[in-house]
């Protein structure tokens, strides 16, 4: 463990070339997570005494083995959990100070979320698809959700292809429209969980070069799980966890 401790930190020296750089302004903030799963035989301590902060505008990557917590991780930062124990802030304010009413629009107005297997409804359009979340903002008309759904697309780049299904498109599509289903709501923090996990490289790639444009044009402040070292060490913070337990 110490020499994992000793080797696995990878900080980005460098911050976004063209973008407004990361505040040291917490947006996240998980204070001595533990999380434990009880099933009526097994115990597992997924996560344990973990201390993260993320701050407004940061691109980080959550690393680490099959099993380590790392989409746990991601549940709990999207408040679709609870910790065991330990605290969970939002912009300086406990998460457990928060009305149901106040956690669901959190959940739905500050977050996005994106998955590596997309969960996209097939029956609904790219347009239809992307609308989804808007469809629980109050007082929303249906003008202004079809305006920023098509904005959204615009911005992933499938102007072209409002009207298909999700059946007709390419993986790398599939996750643009995802990307655009997130981004409708004008979320300020993006969570994916291996967004890129079912895509070959190239495809990859450029669902990584948008998520980077996003961060460094946008603002947007990002978490994601990945496996692939190549692209955590796009990112400006490498965060790295064996075993339920921060290790970088
Ligand atoms: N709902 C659940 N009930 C019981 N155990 C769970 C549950 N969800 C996760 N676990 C366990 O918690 C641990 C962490 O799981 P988690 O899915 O967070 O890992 P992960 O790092 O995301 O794995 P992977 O890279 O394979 O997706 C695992 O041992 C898993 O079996």
């Amino acid at each position: 463990m110490e020499n994992l401790l000793a080797t696995s930190t990878d900080t980005r020296a460098q911050l976004p070339l063209n973008g407004p750089a990361a505040e040291e302004t917490p947006v996240l903030q998980l204070t001595n997570i533990e999380k434990v799963y009880q099933t009526s035989t097994i115990e597992t301590v997924a996560l344990n005494r973990v201390n993260l902060t993320i701050n407004r505008g940061e691109f980080v990557s959550i690393m680490g083995p099959s099993g380590c917590g790392k989409s746990t991780l991601l549940s709990l930062m999207g408040l679709l959990d609870e910790p065991t124990s330990g605290t969970i802030a939002v912009d300086g304010r406990l998460v457990t100070s928060f009305s149901d009413r106040e956690l669901a629009a959190i959940r739905n107005l500050k977050i996005g979320f994106v998955f590596q297997s997309y969960h996209l409804i097939n029956d609904l359009s790219v347009v239809d698809n992307v609308e989804v979340p808007l469809l629980y903002r109050p007082g929303m008309g249906g003008k202004e959700r079809r305006k920023r759904a098509l904005a959204a697309l615009d911005k992933v780049g499938l102007s072209a292809r409002t009207g298909h299904f999700p059946s007709q498109l390419s993986g790398g599509q599939r996750q643009r429209v995802a990307i655009a289903r997130a981004l409708a709501g004008g979320p300020e923090i993006i969570l994916a969980d291996e967004p890129t996990g079912n895509l070959d490289s190239v495809m990859g790639e450029e669902i990584m070069d948008l998520l980077l444009g996003l961060n460094r044009q946008d603002g947007v402040t990002i978490v994601m799980v990945t496996h692939d070292e190549h692209q955590a060490l796009k990112t400006q913070r490498v965060v790295r966890f064996f075993d339920g337990s921060q290790v970088g």
